[in-house]
């Protein structure tokens, strides 16, 4: 039996659970400047406490809507804020919050959990896994030349971020969202707007205008340490609805006068800037990983929810924490469903998680023992059930 117990933590002890989370990533605690912030990323009676007596464990989160394959937006539960005190981790306490958190998912109806990890090590045995990828650019901003026949047209205007933040949320929300996009609450803009704030880095932001009006957005800051010193401008946010909106902003950025590197961090793996340049070179990979942990809360609501192309397979998936999950589905054209046929593939929900968005094939994962089959023919039809048009990207750190 553990020494702890676990339970919804009151409004006045969310600094106290902010400041746990802070130090557990090795941050400066709340300061009274912050605390507003603080407060209002907090969807009240969604932060989990654990306790021995005093504070040791936090897990917390918000609600947001996740876009699946084909368009669907289904409830989920966003988790962040995770941290246990360091003179208490290793006994369990992480493990009991999650299983907390997750059956409040469950007794809500829930169906999907998702979250930013800080290890990767942390969040497969509780049924996450990596849903979505992204890579990093670095563009040699004076050597960059647009190639003929990229879009041009409309207008870009600088918008004041200190009286205008809310039209950015408007929006984001407004401009489609692919497979793996979430809906962005009021807790996460708070938490985006004291981001924005720090006094260190002024923070420009820049709206494009084409014919339907505006329809693309950037938010960059630049950093120049000094006259004769090569400067950054690096991309905070970059969101879209066309072509012609992303091809703007571009032309906007890269005339940014004084200065020499662009860094343009977390984008989709089909993300197109490495083509809008004459010489591709100018645009260099210079890292990616993981974004999106997803947790399927529901499977078979989960499953139901996205679209899929071409022949039918039969899923085994074992989910040791919310057991009821377990069990075979079929999965097909016309959708996905329970079923007592025989299985042709067996894996982890935090498989499963995996093949969700598109970011990973059934052969890949199978190829390394994450995916047991029946042969061939199982895998060929899975990785076409899975796949998406677009890559899988939700682009939304929180
Ligand atoms: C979504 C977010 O908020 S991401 C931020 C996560 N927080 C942090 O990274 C802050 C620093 N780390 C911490 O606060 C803690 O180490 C936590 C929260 C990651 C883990 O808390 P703990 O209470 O130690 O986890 P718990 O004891 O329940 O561990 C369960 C299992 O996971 C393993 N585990 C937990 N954390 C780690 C880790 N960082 N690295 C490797 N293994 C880990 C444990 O060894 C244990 O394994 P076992 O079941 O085989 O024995």
């Amino acid at each position: 039996m553990s020494d702890y117990t676990v339970r919804a933590l009151r409004p006045d002890e969310i600094r106290a659970a902010a400041d746990l989370f802070r130090t557990t990533l090795h941050i400066l605690a709340v300061s009274d400047e912050d605390l507003p912030y603080a407060e209002r990323m907090h969807q009240p009676g969604r932060t989990f406490g654990a306790f021995d007596g005093e504070l040791i464990g936090t897990a917390r989160s918000f609600d947001a809507e996740l876009t699946v394959p084909g368009g669907k937006r289904l409830p989920m539960g966003a988790v962040t804020g995770v941290g246990v005190r360091p003179d208490r981790t290793r006994r369990g306490v992480l493990s009991e919050l999650m299983r907390t958190q997750l059956t409040e998912f469950t007794e809500r109806g829930v169906p999907l959990a998702a979250l930013y990890a800080s290890e990767a090590v942390i969040y497969n045995r509780f049924g996450y896994g990596v849903s979505t990828v992204t890579q990093h650019f670095r563009i040699d901003r004076r050597r960059a030349r647009l190639r003929d026949g990229v879009p041009s047209g409309g207008r870009v205007d600088l918008l004041r971020l200190d009286t205008e933040l809310d039209r950015l949320a408007e929006l984001y929300e407004q401009f489609p969202h692919r497979a793996g996009m979430m809906t962005r609450p009021p807790y996460w803009w708070a938490g985006f707007e004291r981001h924005l704030r720090r006094p260190e880095s002024p923070v420009q932001a820049i709206v494009h205008s084409g014919p339907e009006g505006v329809d693309g957005y950037a938010v960059y800051t630049v950093e120049r340490k000094a006259w004769d010193q090569p400067s950054t401008l690096d991309v905070v946010s970059l969101q879209y609805a066309n072509d012609e909106a992303f091809a703007g902003l571009w032309r906007y950025l890269l005339a940014v006068d004084l200065v020499d590197t662009i860094e343009l961090g977390g984008r989709p793996p089909d993300d197109p800037t490495p083509l809008l340049f004459a010489d591709p070179r100018v645009c260099a990979v210079t890292g990616g990983g993981d974004d999106l942990w997803l947790r399927l809360v529901d499977v078979g609501q989960a499953l139901a929810a996205r679209e899929y192309e071409g022949e039918p397979v039969v899923l085994e998936v074992a989910d040791r924490v919310l057991e009821r999950n377990s069990g075979r589905y079929r999965v097909s054209a016309d959708g996905a469903e329970r079923t007592d046929e025989p299985a042709e593939l067996t894996l982890g929900v935090d498989a499963l998680a995996m093949l969700y968005f598109g970011a990973w094939k059934a052969s890949a994962l199978a190829g390394v023992g994450r995916i047991g089959a029946t042969g061939p023919d199982a895998l060929r039809h899975a990785d076409r059930l899975f796949a998406t048009r677009a890559s899988g990207w939700c682009g939304t750190h929180f």
